[in-house]
């Protein structure tokens, strides 16, 4: 039935249980005998590290896997999900950590054309009424008239659950749904769907590495370790101690090394009158200038779509720029692979998978794809060796605590947060002057999230450059010795931390 066809008659919350849910890939056991229970009208939180399964578990309930064994119930009664499609015709609906709306379009066109059956010469007078009576039903309001790329990132994430809520979805799956968003549009967010949930309207599972959203706005949580469940109960009967003990066990989180003091510090990079553009031809950054010393991390802040992006992009050779120069140590870089080399450069691109890597090489040939030309990997003669090339891997992902099977499996087999930390161990272990990372800790788990900030902050100790874009300000205000604040491909405020409070930056952020 269509979301339209009964406007005044919305589906109640629904129940949702996984019954002994088991997915085995090849030798690998991602989720093994997973029974979970998320009672209609709560918001149930998902927690688990890297790699634990969390969202092979939400692909089997969403259709996209088939489960090597167990079953859904929804509201009770065994379902058969062969597909998405049967999910959604079950009232079960997914929000991803990324956008999939179309930006060039309106919110009433994205939300008209994601029916499943659109008219074929819409009317949108009628459209745009009866849009505005649903609105009028929702917590959120998103303006309809305008192109989604002019929305901001917190009114895209609210257009994406307002998609499902059209779509009379009322069993949301949300996948971090406030990555990209700051800590007062997350709040908001969170706040919004909590009263739906309490009024009834909706019931949410919820995958978070945040244990503040889940301590605030979680009725019930559940916590997997390596493909089972190993607890969960009542949010409000748990500690962020005991739900942590949960996630690691006994695994203990590495202390950050204090911030060294340097009585020297030469300029290492430096950005120069650096124009360009973005895909669509449009300028993007605006003639930024940017110097970088040795023993310092210059953290870069913006809500996402100010051009940070196309920085990076320029910075780690993926884009020409339209005018400017890079400097290291005051020679003329072009970061093309050979001076990365020379000049010791390093860094992590946005979305890793593909940018740093090559999904179906294993994870031993992408860790050792930087050195794959040099000595013990390649032989006298330039052939790859394989076998000092695995053990190099080996030694890497015991070190950085990367999950996989082996280090022949395909790195686009692991989990989101084990290729970035697969690509990081590449890119952190040898000797660099200067390191370009862009949210190097999105989507990871406390524990490395802590790991890869002592890694980043060990680094610059060591007295490289860094550079670091980050869309949360908690970790620029934590890492970083300057901040500079990036704005409609520009940039205008740059501060030493200790000049720079969470107002001014957040100002900046704005424009302002
Ligand atoms: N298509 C696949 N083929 C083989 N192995 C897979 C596949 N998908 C996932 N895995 C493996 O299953 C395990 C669980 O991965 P999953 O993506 O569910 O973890 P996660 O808890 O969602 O992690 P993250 O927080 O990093 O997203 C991992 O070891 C992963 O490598």
């Amino acid at each position: 039935m269509s979301a339209l066809a009964q406007p005044n008659a919305p589906r109640r919350a629904v129940e949702l249980e996984t019954v002994a849910m088991t997915k085995i890939f090849g030798s690998l056991v991602a989720l093994e005998d997973v029974s979970i229970h998320v009672r209609p009208g709560t918001l149930h939180a998902l927690l688990g590290e890297n790699g634990a399964g969390k969202s092979t578990l939400v692909k089997c309930i969403m259709g996209f896997y088939q489960p090597t064994r167990g079953e859904v119930k929804i509201d009770g009664k065994p379902a058969v999900i062969a597909t998405p499609r049967d999910a959604h015709a079950h009232g079960i609906g997914m929000v991803y950590q990324h956008f999939t709306l179309v930006p060039s379009l309106t919110a009433a066109e994205n939300l008209v054309i994601s029916r499943a059956h659109p008219p074929a010469v819409i009317d949108w007078k009628k459209e745009i009424k009866g849009l505005e009576a649903f609105l009028d039903t929702m917590p959120f309001k998103v303006p309809l008239t305008v192109p989604v790329s002019n929305l901001s990132a917190g009114e895209k994430q609210k257009l994406e659950i307002l998609k499902q809520l059209y779509l009379d979805q009322r069993f949301l799956i949300l996948d971090e749904p406030t990555s990209v968003l700051t800590p007062g549009e997350a709040d908001e967010v969170l706040g919004l769907l909590r009263g739906m949930t309490e009024a009834g309207d909706l019931t949410i599972l919820m995958i978070s590495h945040k244990f503040r959203e889940v301590s605030a706005y979680a009725d019930d949580v559940t916590v997997l370790r390596r493909g089972r469940m190993i607890g969960g109960g009542k949010v409000g009967e748990l500690s962020v101690a005991d739900m942590s003990h949960m996630m690691i066990g006994d695994t203990k989180i590495r202390e950050r090394a204090a911030r060294k003091t340097f009585t020297d510090r030469p300029v290492v990079l430096e950005i120069a009158g650096l124009f360009a553009e973005d895909d669509g031809g449009i300028p993007a950054v605006k003639g930024v200038n940017l110097k970088i010393h040795g023993g310092e991390i210059v953290g870069i802040a913006g809500v996402s779509g100010n051009g940070q992006s196309t920085l990076i992009e320029v910075l780690s050779g993926q884009r020409e720029p339209t005018e400017g120069q890079l400097f290291i140590d005051g020679a003329d870089f072009q970061p093309v692979r050979q001076q990365m080399a020379k000049f010791k450069v390093f860094g992590l691109p946005e979305e890793p998978l593909k940018n740093a890597a090559v999904p179906r090489m294993t994870v031993a040939e992408n860790i050792a794809f930087r050195t794959f030309d040099e000595p013990p990997i390649a032989s006298r003669f330039g052939f790859m060796s394989p076998k000092p090339m695995r053990k190099q891997a080996r030694d890497l992902i015991a070190s950085y605590r990367v999950k996989t099977p082996s280090t022949e499996e395909p790195i686009e087999n692991l989990s989101g947060g084990n290729v970035q930390r697969a690509i990081l161990a590449r890119e952190l272990s040898g000797e660099v002057e200067v390191l370009i990372v862009a949210n190097p800790c999105f989507g990871l788990d406390f524990a490395s999230v802590s790991e890869i900030r002592s890694q980043i902050m060990d680094q610059r100790n060591r007295g490289a450059a860094v550079l670091l874009v980050s869309e949360d300000l908690d970790e620029i205000l934590e890492l970083a010795d300057r901040v500079a604040v990036m704005s409609g491909g520009e940039i205008h405020y740059v501060r030493p931390i200790a000049e720079a409070d969470r107002a001014s930056v957040g100002m900046a952020m704005s424009g302002h």
